[in-house]
């Protein structure tokens, strides 16, 4: 059986371990209890493989973030969270990425990126396109709009990122003979929103949009997205 290590990172409040719960266990809490670390377990499967996942939600507020690099060293595959209702919680992944790469020493290591809270849409202040536009400038990373608390896209998000995983195992095992290499599942539509396109292995072209991070419009808009 595979066993993948996956890391949930992301500032301080954005929802990391009420999606991991919600994915772990099925079932979300109201109350807030800063992390300071907590790791889980759960078998799952994906495309016909079970694989064993260490799933480690980390601390998003400051002062409990120093173990972080270590974190980061031992995870396969990554999970960065912001909250549709914190402008700054999207530009405080821009400096985790960078430091996922640099730890990671590439520029190609699983990945999805996380807009939490899709739900609370009288408090969003980040747009669906806000979070496509940082997906584009990472190098069309998968971009997915999540509510823990109503359960949109969460094990969707988990499985892609394990999908990634599985790829980058098959591409690089000594037995590859292309036929190991886990086909993407087809494309499905949430419901949600119109705009539901895939950007894994073969993404589509997408428009460039050279919105930067520093003008993030404060948007309001009801839907969640996966990208
Ligand atoms: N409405 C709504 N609230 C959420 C959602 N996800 C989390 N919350 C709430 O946001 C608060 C913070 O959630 P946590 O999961 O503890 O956030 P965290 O990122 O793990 O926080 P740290 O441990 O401090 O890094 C809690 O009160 C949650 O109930 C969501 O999808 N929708």
């Amino acid at each position: 059986m595979r066993d993948y290590k996956l890391v949930v990172l992301g500032a301080g409040g954005v929802g990391k371990s009420s999606i991991t719960v919600q994915f772990v266990q099925g079932v979300y809490f109201e109350s807030y209890d800063p992390t300071i670390e907590d790791s889980y377990r759960k078998q799952i499967e994906v495309d016909g493989k079970t694989v064993e996942l260490e799933i480690l939600d980390t601390a998003g507020v400051a002062q409990f973030t120093a173990m972080r690099e270590l974190y980061i060293k031992s995870g396969r595959g990554f999970l960065l969270v912001y909250s549709v209702t914190d402008e700054n919680s999207l530009k405080e992944l821009l400096t985790l990425r960078e430091q996922v790469l640099r730890i990671k020493d590439s520029t190609n290591v699983p990945m999805v990126l996380i807009g939490n809270k899709c739900d609370l849409s009288n408090e969003r202040v980040l747009s669906p396109e806000d979070g496509i536009n940082v997906s584009q400038q990472w190098g069309k990373v998968p971009f997915y709009e999540t509510s823990a608390r109503v359960k949109t896209n969460v094990e969707e998000a988990f499985t892609d990122v394990i999908r990634q995983i599985m790829i980058r195992e098959a591409m690089t095992s000594p037995t590859n003979d292309n036929h190991s290499i886990p086909a993407l599942p087809p494309l499905k539509n949430n419901g949600n929103s119109g705009t539901n396109q895939a950007s894994r292995a073969n993404p589509p072209a997408r428009p460039q949009n050279k919105k930067s991070m520093g003008n993030l419009k404060q948007k309001k808009k009801n839907k969640c997205v996966i990208l």
